[in-house]
């Protein structure tokens, strides 16, 4: 993490960005939005996912310039449970004070002591001003010729203690800074972690809504809204409020109430000052934000289209889209610039009439003997201390709002209760060879209400045998695989695996015993090895090898520069869909499950590689409970039965020959068109 300053601003970047992007010394310029559109280009995002995110932690007094002010649920979370100020205050708490790690109270309770040591000698250092000029002004008026050892002695003492006074002040606000630190940290690591492990609980209903992307904005800005708000409240508000009341304590007791009243006046009116200008010209930020993402975007959405623009001649009209972005945030710019030196310019105003207030008072009582030079000196500096960490109580501000509402977004997430939970003490599944059946009785199912995707679909995989699903293209196969593995749950009728309802038994034994070659095989952005291992990460090395030549890829692999150590990219971005196809495979026989599923597993091959694999998954599905799904019916020939969807049941059902035999079947007149363009080819 680094901070970086430019002009009055103030910028925090972590070192691991997750898209890698340079920094460059004039961030809003062209150079900036150039390096995000590279990184746009490689690692194939959308425009939308790479807008520049300095992220927000106060490192001292430094704030996330990106605050806007506005309420970004971009989750589109339905708010059917609000989460209120006191939920929030209570999950802080509990992170803040966990009661299971004794570490984090102990530094929780070790970062207030340091704060209290830090503004007690803060608070001293005027105080021992005071001392040294009053002693000096003594032996002054006592007009000796030869000044007195025991003066300059002790003038000399009080104003070492005046300089180990402040330096100690500052030491100690450093040490509750590394404290505290790994609390915030442990804090979002541990916020983080547990809405990470929700969004993995919430069905895929929930996610195939949901932008992912707009999920781990939200995660991360929640995360580090909650540390903001902590680090805020022990860095700034807290010790200021310390700081005010210790310095009107000391006004009130060595001045007189009148002087406490006027340190606190001015506190009041500096706050009441900041906090309606920033929230005045929060608007301007916004507009700035906005118009810096919508130039943003158009400078990659024009350079993505580079060659588009080149074919039509565009470039001029291009550059004068850029350039209207460019104006807005210009002038939304120059508003914040000129209202921030308006509010800097106020707050200043503020504190230096207190400051000639409150020294013409203490003069008049110099004049009248009831107090001294020092005290003049005292209460300036005691008011002035004060000033400095009121200099960002606007950032402040600004940003503890823009924390809450992202805290409020990432809590109303943790809300939202997954539709498909582990039934109440349900049983683990048990699935041997014998009993791996699988049956639908009447299940109908829809996605959205009043379509039916399947209608009163019934049917029994016996254990052991090798079922194909056939059906045109959008008539539920998918679906049926999907219930199965109950990501959803079917309007009607009952889903049995080894003579068990899938929706009374224990959720993760019931995928366990489930291995998918799904349709579309993503990859992680990781190594083939670890890819396939996925199937089983504690599988040894010798069987994962073993899964990729029943796969049909080991010998591919071994001939790539780096064999098993192949990134795959993003997505699997780097390997054809056929060897996608095949990893997607070796990990599910790698799984080891009894009962197998291939969805449209072989779509991506060629006949021959094919071929050879439909001879591998012969071997993996013996003595397995299968369901193949296909388009190309050359694959399903050999199943034990191929049932036919059509509208959300199963019309026909048979071995390859039975349903051949049937007159004007609908298999069959899938069977010959598929022929004619084979043998065309
Ligand atoms: N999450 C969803 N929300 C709404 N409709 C959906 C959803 N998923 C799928 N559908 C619809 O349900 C129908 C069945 O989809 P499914 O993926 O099961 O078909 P399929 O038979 O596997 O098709 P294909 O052979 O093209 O893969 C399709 O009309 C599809 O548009
Ligand atoms: N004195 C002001 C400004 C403090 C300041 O300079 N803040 C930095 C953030 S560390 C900044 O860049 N502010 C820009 C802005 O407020 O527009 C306040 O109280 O907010």
């Amino acid at each position: 993490m680094f901070v970086l300053r430019l002009s009055s601003r103030c910028w925090t970047i972590p070192w691991s960005s997750r898209i890698g992007m340079r920094y460059s010394s004039t961030l809003k310029s062209t150079h900036f939005l150039l390096s995000n559109i590279r990184a746009s280009g490689k690692y194939g995002m959308s425009s939308r996912d790479i807008r520049f995110k300095p992220v927000l932690l106060p490192v001292r007094t430094c704030f996330h310039p990106g605050a806007t002010g506005l309420a970004r649920d971009e989750t589109g979370l339905k708010k059917d449970k609000e989460v209120t100020g006191k939920d929030m205050l209570k999950t802080m708490g509990e992170y803040i004070w966990p009661r299971d790690n004794p570490e984090v109270k102990t530094r929780v309770v070790a970062a207030l002591s340091l704060l209290v040591t830090a503004k007690v000698l803060n608070t001293s250092v005027p105080f021992i001003f005071k001392h040294a000029i009053d002693t000096l002004n003594t032996a002054n008026t006592l007009n000796l010729d030869t000044p007195d050892a025991a003066v300059v002695t002790l003038v000399s003492a009080t104003l070492i203690g005046y300089g180990m006074a402040r330096a100690g002040a500052l030491g100690f606000s450093e040490l509750r800074n590394a404290v505290f630190a790994r609390v915030a940290q442990h804090s979002i690591r541990k916020i983080a972690q547990n809405v990470f492990r929700h969004l993995h609980n919430l069905d895929l209903a929930f996610h195939l809504n949901r932008q992912t992307g707009a999920l781990s904005k939200t995660i991360d800005r929640g995360s580090r809204g909650i540390s903001f708000v902590l680090s805020a409240m022990l860095f700034n508000i807290v010790p200021t409020f310390l700081e005010l009341s210790m310095v009107c304590g000391i006004l009130a007791y060595s001045c007189g109430p009148q002087y406490a009243a006027v340190a606190f006046g001015t506190v009041a009116t500096y706050t009441v000052f900041t906090l309606a200008i920033t929230q005045w010209r929060t608007k301007f930020r916004v507009h700035m934000n906005k118009a810096d993402n919508e130039a943003g975007n158009k400078a990659v959405d024009s350079l993505i289209n580079y060659e588009t623009v080149k074919y039509f001649n565009n470039e001029d009209y291009e550059a004068k889209q850029y350039d209207k972005s460019l104006q807005k945030y210009e002038t939304a710019s120059l508003k914040t610039s000129t209202s921030l030196a308006a509010l800097n310019f106020g707050q200043n105003a503020i504190f230096s009439a207190a400051l000639s207030a409150i020294m013409v008072m203490t003069a008049r009582e110099i004049m009248n003997g009831t107090m001294t030079v020092g005290d003049l000196v005292m209460v300036n500096g005691l008011l002035f201390q004060l000033s400095v960490p009121l200099g960002f109580l606007g950032s402040v501000y600004r940003e503890i709002r823009q924390a809450l509402i992202d805290m409020q977004v990432m809590f109303q997430l943790m809300t939202v209760d997954p539709k498909i939970k582990n039934p109440d003490s349900a049983p683990p599944l048990y699935v041997t060879a014998e009993n791996a059946a699988i049956s639908f009785e009447n299940v109908t199912f829809e996605y959205i209400h009043g379509q039916k995707i399947l209608n009163q679909l019934s049917f029994t995989v016996p254990p052991g045998k090798n079922y194909a699903i056939v059906g045109g293209s959008g008539s539920g196969k998918s679906t049926i695989i999907r219930l199965l593995y109950r990501m959803f749950e079917p309007t009607s009728g009952d889903i049995k695996v080894a003579g068990k309802s899938v929706s009374s038994v224990e959720l993760e034994s019931l995928r366990k015993n489930i291995a998918i070659v799904p349709q579309d095989s993503v990859l992680f952005h990781n190594s083939i090895k670890h890819n396939i291992a996925y199937g089983n990460l504690a599988a040894p090395e010798q069987d994962v090898f073993k899964a990729a030549r029943m796969a049909e890829l080991h010998q591919s692999i071994l001939s790539w520069p780096n064999g098993y150590d192949t990134q795959v990219g993003e997505r699997g971005l780097k390997l054809s869909g056929g060897e996608k196809q095949r990893v997607a495979i070796a990990r599910a026989i790698l799984k080891d499950s009894p009962i197998l599923v291939f969805d449209e597993a072989t779509s991506s091959l060629d006949s021959i590689t094919e071929n050879s694999i439909m001879k591998a998954l012969g071997q993996a599905t013996k003595g397995r409970t299968s369901i193949c799904i296909a388009h190309r019916l050359s694959t399903v020939v050999n199943c034990d039965e191929i049932l036919v969807l059509e509208k959300g049941r199963v019309t026909e059902r048979g071995t390859h020959q039975q349903l051949l035999e049937i007159p004007g079947s609908k298999y069959a007149e899938l069977w010959d068109s598929q022929q004619y363009v084979e043998d065309k080819q």
